[in-house]
C-alpha cells in the first residue's frame, strides 16, 4: 500500500453535489399529487438525496449500510469511562456482530448491511475473525494526554485504509452509509479535536459521554484540557493532529469521509466521533461537507459545536446517546420515505422468506368446538 498520502489533491477531486440534480427533484415535488411543502422536511432531504445521486431520476435507496469503526483509546486508562478501559470495546464489537446490539437489531429491521471495522481495538487479532480486523493498524493508542495517539505511518495508514474502505463500498454499490463508531473514551478524543479546531476550553467541550458522574466528568475534563495542549501546535496539519490527539479509528473515518465525497457516496454522520471527522475533514475539501447530513444531537456539547461549524441540521430529536451509529440508523426511514416518495420507479422489497400458510378451522370444526 501507498504510504502517502496528498490532501490538497481532495479540495479538486471533492465535486459538488449536483445542482441542476436538485432543480429537477425540486420540480418534481411540485407535480406530485400532494399539497406544496406537504411532505414538509422530507421534501429537501429527497432534493438533496437526488443532488448526491446525480442525473434526471432519483433511485430509491436499495443498499444502505452502516459502516462501525472501531478502535481503543489509551485516555481511557484514567477511567473517564462509563466503561471499562479494559475489554469494555471488546464487548461492544461482539454485541454488534452477534446480533444483540440494539445497532445490529435495528439495521435488520430496516434492511441495512452492517459492517464492523477494527481499526485498533486492544485485542488478539484473532478475536473478530479476518473480515474484521483484516484492516487493524495497532492494538490499541497512545494516552493522548501525555503521548501521540499514532505515530506518522500509522496516521497516514489509518486514513488510507478509510480511502479504501469508501472504494469498496462504492464499487459495491452501497448507495446510502450510515456511519458509526465504536470505542471506549472516544467521546473524550472527539472533543480534543474539536475544541482544539473550534478554539474552545475544556470544560466548553467536556460532555457526560457513556453516563459518567460529577468526579469522573473532572478527571475527563482535565484530560481533555491536557490533551488540547498537545493539539494546538499541530493544528495547522490535519495528519498531524490525527497522529497526536486522534486515533486510527479518527483517522480512518477522515480518510473514508473524504473519499466517500469524492465517490459521490452519501453519509449520515452519528455522533461526536463521526463530526470531528467531519470538521477534519471539512479543513481538508470545504466541499466535503455537502455529501453527508447529521443525524442527531446526543448531548454532547462537542458536537452541537461542530454542526455549528459544517452548518449541518440533526434530522431527528430522539435523545439517543449512545453511539454506534444508532443515530443514524435511525435517520434511515426518513431517507428511504423520502426517496421512495420521489423516485419514478416504485421501491421494490426484497421478497419475505414463505410462510408455511395459516391453518385456520374450518366452520364445522369451530361448531364442533362448541
Ligand atoms: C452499557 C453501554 C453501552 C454502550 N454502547 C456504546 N456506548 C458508548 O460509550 C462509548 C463512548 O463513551 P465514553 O467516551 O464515555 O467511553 C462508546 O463506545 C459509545 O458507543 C455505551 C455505553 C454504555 C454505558
Ligand atoms: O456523541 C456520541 O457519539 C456519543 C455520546 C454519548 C455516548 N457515546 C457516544
Amino acid at each position: 500500500m501507498d504510504t502517502t498520502v496528498d490532501l490538497d489533491s481532495f479540495t479538486s477531486l471533492v465535486e459538488r453535489p449536483d445542482d441542476a440534480a436538485r432543480r429537477a427533484a425540486e420540480d418534481r415535488w411540485l407535480e406530485l399529487d400532494k399539497p406544496r411543502g406537504g411532505l414538509g422536511q422530507l421534501e429537501e432531504l429527497g432534493s438533496w438525496l437526488a443532488s448526491v445521486q446525480g442525473g434526471n431520476r432519483v433511485r430509491a435507496l436499495s443498499a444502505p449500510k452502516v459502516l462501525l469503526f472501531a478502535a481503543d483509546h489509551g485516555i481511557a486508562a484514567l477511567g473517564l469511562s462509563k466503561l471499562p478501559a479494559d475489554g469494555g470495546t471488546v464487548r461492544r464489537v461482539h454485541a454488534a456482530l452477534d446480533g444483540s446490539a440494539p445497532v445490529a437489531k435495528l439495521a435488520r429491521r430496516f434492511g441495512a448491511g452492517l459492517r464492523v471495522i477494527d481499526l485498533a481495538v486492544d485485542a488478539d487479532n484473532e478475536e473478530f475473525g479476518f473480515e474484521v480486523s483484516r484492516y487493524r493498524v495497532r492494538r490499541g493508542s497512545g494516552r493522548i494526554d501525555v503521548e501521540d495517539a499514532l505515530t506518522a505511518e500509522e496516521a497516514t495508514q489509518a486514513f488510507r485504509i478509510g480511502m479504501a474502505i469508501a472504494d469498496e463500498e462504492a464499487d459495491l454499490g452501497t448507495d446510502l452509509v450510515l456511519l458509526g463508531d465504536l470505542g471506549v473514551g472516544s467521546t473524550a478524543v472527539a472533543a480534543v479535536l474539536i475544541g482544539a479546531l473550534c478554539g474552545t476550553d475544556a470544560a466548553a467541550v467536556c460532555g457526560r459521554g457513556s453516563g459518567i458522574d460529577d468526579k469522573t466528568w473532572m478527571v475527563k475534563c482535565a484530560a481533555i484540557r491536557d490533551s488540547l495542549r498537545r493539539a494546538r501546535p499541530v493544528l495547522g496539519d490535519q495528519l498531524a493532529l490525527l497522529a497526536a490527539t486522534g486515533g486510527a479509528d479518527f483517522a480512518a473515518i477522515t480518510g473514508f469521509l473524504l473519499q466517500a465525497a469524492v465517490r459521490r457516496l452519501p453519509v449520515v454522520l452519528d455522533g461526536v466521533v463521526s463530526a470531528a471527522c467531519a470538521l477534519i475533514a471539512q479543513r481538508i475539501s470545504f466541499r466535503a461537507p455537502e455529501w453527508w447530513r447529521a443525524a442527531l444531537l446526543t448531548g454532547e456539547p462537542a458536537l452541537a459545536k461542530a454542526y455549528d461549524r459544517l452548518t449541518l441540521t440533526p434530522l431527528h430529536d430522539q435523545q439517543i446517546t449512545m453511539g454506534e451509529g444508532l443515530g443514524a440508523l435511525l435517520a434511515l426511514p426518513l431517507l428511504q420515505a423520502a426517496s421512495d416518495a420521489l423516485a419514478e420507479e416504485p421501491f421494490v422489497p426484497a421478497p419475505a422468506a414463505p410462510r408455511e400458510p395459516a391453518k385456520l378451522p374450518t366452520a364445522a370444526e369451530l361448531l364442533g368446538r362448541l
